[in-house]
């Protein structure tokens, strides 16, 4: 049910006031955001003319809690495109509701970014995955969203995007085709899949039942992010490219005894960063080679 009380804390004077914040103290004019996921912040390694800012200093934002999110706002260039990196994102399982957890997308939305690349760290369904892989993501799964957690439920404000947003295009295959050619040139193809990722509350990892069913669904990947901030940056018109590290392979059997934890995620993430670090630098410098998308879902159009 819809109160006042539950109602969202993220209003689009709320975004107005960080996005303000934070223009006034930058002088950097991203146009590409990217996401770290878990144990992915050595993504922000390559930049130069770093701008740094701590989310606790920021208006309205929320606060990381979890190992291997460091809690930054990072601003500056990669092969002198201006950029802007979240190095730690929020989860649904730390207590923050969706709206908090994608208010950083509005915001970059507000400050002039047209393309958001957002990582992540998954347990792999396919049975044709490894641990290391990288999974371009094409489609996904909002399996919280099916039960009402979803990022867009509430009153819809027009300046960011329509009521009832498409989602079969939510990731763009002209980027999934960029980051493809990439990889192949950079000698990866052997370790780069495309596939669907779904999303699942956590904070535990799956069942053997729960892995099973996610993977008669159709789902490549299980993880527990992405889906709210794609969903918002689409809805905002905002061009997607999902990025998902295999860190673990999903048990579907039960005579299986390894066992999952997060310091094995983090593990693999920070082994293979710097291989997404060589994607993504490659990635921002060509992004221009991709059409900007025509932003019709979005009434507010640029930067202030
Ligand atoms: O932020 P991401 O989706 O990369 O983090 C994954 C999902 C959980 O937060 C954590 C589990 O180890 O890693
Ligand atoms: N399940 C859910 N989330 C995850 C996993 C997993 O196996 N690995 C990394 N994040």
């Amino acid at each position: 049910m819809h109160t006042e009380e539950n109602s969202c804390c993220c209003s689009f004077d709320d975004c107005k006031l960080t996005t303000e914040w934070l223009l006034s103290r930058t002088r950097h004019r991203p146009k590409i955001a990217i996401v770290c996921g878990s144990g992915l912040g050595l993504l922000t390694d390559s930049v130069s003319n770093k701008q740094t800012f701590r989310y606790e200093d920021i208006p309205n934002f929320p606060v990381s809690t979890v190992p291997g999110h460091e809690g930054s706002l990072v601003f500056g260039q990669i092969k002198g495109k201006s950029c802007v990196f979240m190095q730690g994102r929020f989860h649904l399982y730390e207590g923050y509701s969706l709206c908090k957890v994608t208010f950083p997308v509005r915001i970059f939305k507000l400050m002039g970014v047209e393309t958001i690349a957002v990582t992540n760290a998954s347990g792999g369904l396919c049975q044709d995955f490894k641990v290391g892989d990288i999974m371009v993501i094409k489609d996904h799964i909002n399996l919280p969203g099916f039960a009402g957690q979803h990022p867009l439920c509430g009153p819809n404000d027009e300046r960011f995007g329509i009521r009832f947003p498409c989602m079969s295009d939510a990731y763009s295959k002209d980027l999934r085709k960029l980051v493809l050619d990439i990889t192949a040139e950079l000698g990866y193809s052997n370790f780069v899949h495309e596939g669907v990722y779904c999303m699942v509350s956590g904070p535990n990892f799956e069942t053997i039942a729960e892995a099973r069913m996610l993977h008669i669904l159709g789902s490549d990947s299980v993880g527990m992010s992405t889906v709210p901030e794609v969903t918002v940056a689409k809805h905002c018109g905002l061009r997607v490219l999902g990025l998902s590290l295999i860190t673990n392979k999903v048990s579907l059997d039960y005579s299986h005894e390894e066992k999952v934890n997060h310091e094995e995620v983090l593990q693999i993430s920070k082994m293979r960063a710097e291989m997404l670090k060589n994607v993504l630098v490659t990635f921002i410098a060509r992004s221009h080679q991709v059409e900007t998308i025509n932003n019709s879902n979005c009434i507010y159009s640029n930067a202030m």
